[in-house]
């Protein structure tokens, strides 16, 4: 419990001074920008399936060991919120426990999740998979279907899809761009179809992608930052990026319990009510009534009548 509350404090960011200070200055510029338009609060789920590198990357942005990572599944108890404050701004930072386990969607870790965002706001949602994998299946559409399914098809115009390991060599026959483009392509399809998209909405919602590579081995520019193979540093990248996607017109997703509860069982199908009593009645009871009649009219009266 204790650990639980602690995790909900807010500490003074003082992650921001491991990073270089090219770095440093970005992300103040950044954080300088979200001020600027009235926001001095930010607060970003991750979510995605287990042992991608969403623990490692909430680290990477902050900046420190905020949260714990491990090779195999993670004992430390999820979700969790890291919260830091600099100059009057505020990050929240929520890790969440993969929601995938033994190839389905674990729906007791949704609940879980679900609990323990009751009354937060979801600024930005960062959908994390790996970039080094080759394939996407009926699990990724499961868990963004899932992901929809709770927050509504809406979270996704607020979503980054997050690629780890992107210090990645891609094989022989591809560049690394050629790489990245049809990763993200594959795994960008999935979204639209478990988001279940229709093709208009496609054209109206692009999500962004952000590279991240947690490694210790990451490569580095001459200002000491990590960078990707393009050369791109990807600290200041994927914060650029979660500032545009907060600052876009759609609406933050509030977590109330309505959300939570889902749609009510008892509504669905409410509104056939009135049809399936107007059919009952002309294709049921009617023509029974008709053929009552038709009976009475036909009935030959016997004799003693
Ligand atoms: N090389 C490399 N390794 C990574 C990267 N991100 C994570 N890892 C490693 O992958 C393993 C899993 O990382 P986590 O951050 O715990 O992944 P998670 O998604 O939080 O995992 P769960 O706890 O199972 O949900 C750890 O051994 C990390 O060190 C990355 O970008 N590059």
């Amino acid at each position: 419990m204790l650990d639980f509350m602690a995790s909900q404090l807010i500490r003074e960011w003082s992650g921001i001074q491991q990073f270089p200070p090219a770095t440093q200055d970005k992300l103040l510029e950044l954080l300088g920008r979200l001020k600027e338009k009235k926001r001095d609060k930010l607060t970003i789920l991750v979510m995605g399936k287990g042992g991608v590198g969403k623990s490692s990357t909430v680290n990477s942005i902050i900046g420190e060991r905020a949260v714990t990572v491990s090779a195999f599944q993670s004992e430390a108890p999820r979700p969790v919120m890291v919260s830091r404050e600099r100059s009057g701004f505020t990050l929240n930072i929520i890790d969440t426990p993969g929601i995938v386990e033994g190839g389905y969607v674990n729906d007791q870790a949704i609940d879980i999740i679900k609990r323990f965002l009751l009354n937060k706001t979801i600024d930005v949602l960062l959908y994390v998979d790996r970039l080094d994998a080759y394939r996407v299946d009926t699990l990724d559409k499961q868990v963004v279907k899932a992901i929809s399914n709770i927050f509504g098809q809406e979270i996704w115009h607020r979503a980054i899809l997050v690629l780890t390991h992107a210090q990645v060599s891609p094989p022989d026959s591809l560049t690394y761009n050629e790489f990245l483009s049809k990763r993200s392509e594959a795994l960008l399809k999935v979204v639209h179809l478990g988001a279940r998209f229709k093709n208009q909405d496609i054209e109206s919602i692009s999500i962004p992608v952000g590279l991240v590579e947690n490694s210790t081995r990451c490569n580095k520019n001459g200002k000491d930052e990590k960078i990707l193979p393009n050369g791109t540093a990807w600290i200041p990248s994927i914060v650029e990026t979660i500032t545009k996607v907060a600052l876009t017109e759609s609406e933050s997703i509030f977590v109330d319990q309505k959300l939570i509860d889902g749609p009510n069982p008892n509504d669905r199908g409410k509104i056939f009510i009135p049809l399936i009593l107007a059919f009952q009645y002309f294709f049921v009871l009617k023509p029974i009534q008709r053929w009552i009649k038709n009976d009475i009219d036909k009935e030959v009266k016997p004799q003693w009548a």
